[in-house]
């Protein structure tokens, strides 16, 4: 099975270095990058072959597009000549909908919208897929096979999709965010940033894994971290008085908005 990747700026780069390292075999693998010289650096990194949009969409089996959701309907412009039924299109794009892709496919040709995150540079990515109209569950397992070779897989409905963009799609960027503004406050309570940045890192990756082995339920963690009187309770005071759990859901609505309106093309 052939795969083509079209758009290989950082998502589309993160999903063809998993593909490679899962050992997917690079003869296998096309990429369409309008850029000469981003071509020539992925060439160069990789050994996969870089094409045109349309060479891309004419050979694979399955055609994974990466662009932005701004560019996503001159792309399909250009390659739906290209395609056939019984092709995948599997799009990575933030708001684009699948009814979308599907007006300007061929008919028989079956789309997936996929909603990745960046942490699938380390292999630990959170993907969730859905289906379009004319995909049947051996075009669901391909699309999981593909987003396993770099994190987990969950299968939603496509009406979450843009709730799933603001949380895990954009997810880690409010972690580093948070990590970033503990560091700054480190450094503010006199510790060398390095010193800092080594007990803000290692904090979240055990904070993490304790979430992830435990199952224990947020709340109880953090009331074990809270004893009375002491230090965490006087903190986490501070951050309710500045609001920082309503920060959040305004922060995430602003974004489920955002996916909506990038639907509308905007
Ligand atoms: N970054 C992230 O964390 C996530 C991104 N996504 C989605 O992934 C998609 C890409 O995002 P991201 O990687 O961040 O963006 P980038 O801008 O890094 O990547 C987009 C790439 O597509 C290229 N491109 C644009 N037009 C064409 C074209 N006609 N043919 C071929 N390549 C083209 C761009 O080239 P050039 O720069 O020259 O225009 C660029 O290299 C978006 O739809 C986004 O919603 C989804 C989840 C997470
Ligand atoms: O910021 C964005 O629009 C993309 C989609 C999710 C993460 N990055």
């Amino acid at each position: 099975m052939t795969t083509a990747i079209i758009g290989a700026g950082v998502m589309g780069e993160t999903l063809l270095s998993g593909l490679v390292r899962a050992g997917r075999r690079v003869d296998q693998l096309m990429v369409g990058e309008k850029r000469a010289e981003r071509a020539r650096e992925l060439e160069e990194r990789y050994g996969v072959a870089v094409v045109s949009n349309r060479e891309a969409a004419a050979k694979a089996d399955t055609v994974a597009l990466v662009v932005k959701p701004q560019d996503m309907g001159d792309v399909l412009d250009e390659i739906a000549p290209d395609l056939r039924a019984g092709q995948l299109v599997v799009s990575l794009a933030a708001g684009i909908t699948t009814a979308f892709i599907e007006s300007r496919v061929p008919e028989g040709v079956a789309v997936v919208r996929v909603m990745p995150n960046t942490p699938a540079l380390v292999d630990e990515g959170m993907a969730a897929i859905s289906p379009g109209q004319h995909c049947d569950e051996a075009h669901l397992a391909e699309v999981e096979s593909l987003m396993a070779s770099t994190g987990k897989v969950l299968r939603i409905p496509e009406k979450q999709m843009d709730a799933v963009t603001a949380i895990s799609g954009s997810g880690p960027a409010y972690i580093f965010f948070v990590v970033e503004s503990m560091i700054e406050a480190g450094v503010h309570l006199g510790l060398p940033r390095a010193t800092a940045t080594e007990l803000v890192v290692q904090t979240l990756v055990g904070s993490a894994a304790m979430l992830r082995e435990t199952g224990t339920h947020p709340v109880v963690l953090r009331e074990q971290v809270t004893s009375p009187s002491g230090t965490t309770a006087s903190a986490l005071r501070e951050l309710e008085i500045h609001r920082v759990r309503a920060a959040f859901l305004a922060a995430m609505e602003a974004a489920r908005n955002r996916s909506r309106e990038l639907a509308e093309g905007s």
